[in-house]
C-alpha cells in the first residue's frame, strides 16, 4: 500500500480528534502534511502536533485555501462548516484531492451536490460522507434502492447546545418543548453546524426536501440523541444514537480513512 497524504481544513475539537488518532498509529497509511483553519494559531497548533511526533515528515500550516490545495493532498478532511465545505468542494476535486467531510449540511443544496457530482466523476475523486454522529447509511440506502419507503429524523438536545440559535428562548432551561418540525433543508438552514447528521441520513435515503426532521429540547439534558427511522411495506428500521459529546463525529473521520485502504470494506 502507498502512502496516501492528507491535509485538514478546519483545525478544531474534531480535527484535533483525527491529528491525535493519527499520531497514536491509527491511521498508519496516511501521512498528514497540511492544515488550514480561519484562525492561523490554530492551523499552527496541528500541524505543530505532528511535527512534535517526530513523524518524519513535514505538515505544513497553511495560511490560505490556495496553499493548502498547492500540497496536492491525496485527501482533504473538511472538519470547518458547511459553507467552508461548499467554498472548498469544488476546488478541491478539480485539483484532483478526494474529499472526507463531515459538514454534509453543505449538501442539502441539491444544485451544489449535483455539481459536485459531476465534478468528483471528471476528477476521478470521491467525497465520502461519514456517519459522523449517526449510523446506519447502509441500511439506509438499502432499503431506499428497494423502492419507495419514508424516512423521519429526531433528534434530542439540551438547551445550552441550542444557545445562539434562532429557536432559543430562557424558558427552555425549564420546559422541554419541540423547538422544530421540518425538512433537512429547513434544519440546517437554521442551526448550520448542529444537524449535519439529519442532511446525512436524507441524501442516504429520501433526500433534504423529504426527510421530516424534528428537535426537542430538554431541560438538563446532556449530549445528543438521534432517531432515524425508514419504513418501507418490507421494512421498518430504527437507528437510535445517543452520544454524550460529538467525539464519535471525529472518529468516524478516523474510520472512514481506515475503510478507504483496507483490505476488508465495511
Ligand atoms: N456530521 C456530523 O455528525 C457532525 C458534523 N460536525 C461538523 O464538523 C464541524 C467541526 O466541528 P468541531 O470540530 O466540533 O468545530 P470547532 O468549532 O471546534 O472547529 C471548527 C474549526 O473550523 C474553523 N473554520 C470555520 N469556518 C472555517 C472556514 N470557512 N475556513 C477555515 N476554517 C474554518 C474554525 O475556525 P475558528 O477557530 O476561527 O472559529 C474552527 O477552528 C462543525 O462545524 C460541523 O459542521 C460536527 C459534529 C457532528
Ligand atoms: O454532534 C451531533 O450530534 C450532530 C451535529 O453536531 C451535526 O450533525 O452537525
Amino acid at each position: 500500500m502507498t502512502i496516501k497524504t492528507l491535509a485538514i481544513v478546519g483545525c478544531g475539537k474534531l480535527a484535533t480528534i483525527i491529528t491525535d488518532a493519527l499520531i497514536e498509529g491509527f491511521l498508519p497509511d496516511y501521512q498528514l502534511i497540511g492544515a488550514f483553519s480561519r484562525t492561523v494559531e490554530k492551523a499552527k497548533h496541528i500541524a505543530d502536533k505532528v511535527q512534535n511526533a517526530e513523524s518524519g515528515y513535514t505538515c505544513a500550516t497553511c495560511n490560505s485555501l490556495d496553499e493548502l490545495l498547492a500540497l496536492k493532498p491525496d485527501y482533504i478532511i473538511e472538519t470547518a462548516s458547511p459553507d467552508s465545505m461548499k467554498a472548498l468542494a469544488l476546488p478541491a476535486l478539480r485539483n484532483g484531492s478526494s474529499i472526507v467531510t463531515l459538514s454534509i449540511g453543505a449538501f442539502a443544496d441539491t444544485e451544489f451536490y449535483a455539481e459536485v457530482k459531476a465534478t468528483a466523476r471528471e476528477n476521478n475523486t470521491r467525497v465520502h460522507l461519514v456517519s459522523g454522529a449517526i449510523g446506519g447509511f447502509d441500511v439506509l440506502r438499502t432499503v431506499s434502492l428497494m423502492g419507495d419507503c419514508t424516512a423521519t429524523f429526531h433528534t434530542e438536545k439540551g438547551p445550552n447546545s441550542l444557545k445562539n440559535t434562532a429557536v432559543y428562548e430562557e424558558s427552555l432551561q425549564t420546559e422541554k418543548r419541540k423547538v422544530f418540525e421540518g425538512n433537512a433543508q429547513e434544519a440546517i438552514a437554521l442551526f448550520p453546524t448542529r444537524v449535519n447528521v439529519a442532511v446525512a441520513a436524507s441524501l442516504a435515503s429520501v433526500g433534504p426536501e423529504n426527510m421530516k426532521v424534528s428537535m426537542t429540547s430538554t431541560p438538563g439534558f446532556t449530549g445528543d440523541e438521534h432517531r432515524i427511522e425508514v419504513k418501507s411495506d418490507q421494512v421498518h428500521a430504527v437507528i437510535d444514537v445517543y452520544s454524550a459529546t460529538a467525539q464519535i463525529a471525529g472518529w468516524s473521520v478516523v474510520n472512514t480513512l481506515r475503510n478507504i485502504t483496507s483490505p476488508i470494506v465495511f
